[in-house]
């Protein structure tokens, strides 16, 4: 297999369904929704509680929807602005893709290496059981790394890609958790959008 699969494909991971489409934007799409994107959004940093301890998250985020229902996670509660042209654009084409219809987008941006996620299952009571989480990637590369819930072993590691989309539904959630680590290497800055169904 190439460093670089053209195609979609779908992980090797055993009760989980996750696939990658590698060029689900092409590199002009992908670097025009970038620029827009790192310059509209109104990142902010929340504090987040992590075993009893409070800092600031490791990343900047926003959240759309195109209801009014907030997302909570890590002890935090965040309200949702309404959709911009640019970010219905993006919806409409992994709509189009996954066929569903999504109601929220998380946004993400990691500023350098130092930026990060920690390991975490997107399985908050608000998605629903087996939730479906399609997974945009915009800027620099990234290692996405995912282990065993139970087990914390067996990691896979795949490096996500400008232009990228990364699906997992079913039971990806219930079975195994994901991350992305820091890295000492020097990184451009990457921003993520993971559309979500939550439902009132
Ligand atoms: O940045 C990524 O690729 C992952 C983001 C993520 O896991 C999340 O926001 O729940
Ligand atoms: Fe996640």
């Amino acid at each position: 297999m190439s460093l670089f699969p053209l195609e979609p494909y779908r992980l090797d991971l055993p009760d989980a369904h996750v696939t990658y489409h590698p060029h689900f934007l092409t590199q002009e799409e992908a670097s025009h929704y970038y620029d827009i994107l790192y310059k509209e959004t109104p990142w902010r940093q929340d504090d987040i509680k992590v075993f009893g301890k409070v800092h600031p998250q490791p990343r900047l985020t926003a959240l759309y929807a195109t209801n009014n229902l907030p997302y909570s996670y890590s002890n935090i509660t965040m309200h949702p602005l309404a959709f911009t042209f640019a970010l219905s654009e993006i919806k409409k084409k992994v709509e189009t893709l996954v066929n569903a219809k999504f109601t929220t987008c998380l946004l993400n941006l990691y500023r350098h290496g130092k930026d990060s996620n920690g390991w975490h299952a997107d399985d908050e009571k608000e998605l629903g059981k087996n939730p479906t989480i399609a997974s945009v990637s915009l800027g620099a590369s990234r290692v996405f790394k995912f282990r065993d819930k139970t087990t914390k072993s067996s990691v896979h590691s795949m490096s996500l890609e400008h232009g990228s989309l990364l699906l997992m539904k079913d039971e990806t959630q219930h079975n195994w958790q994901h991350q992305i680590p820091k890295t000492s290497k020097f990184v451009e800055p990457r921003i993520n959008l993971t559309f979500r169904i939550i439902k009132g």
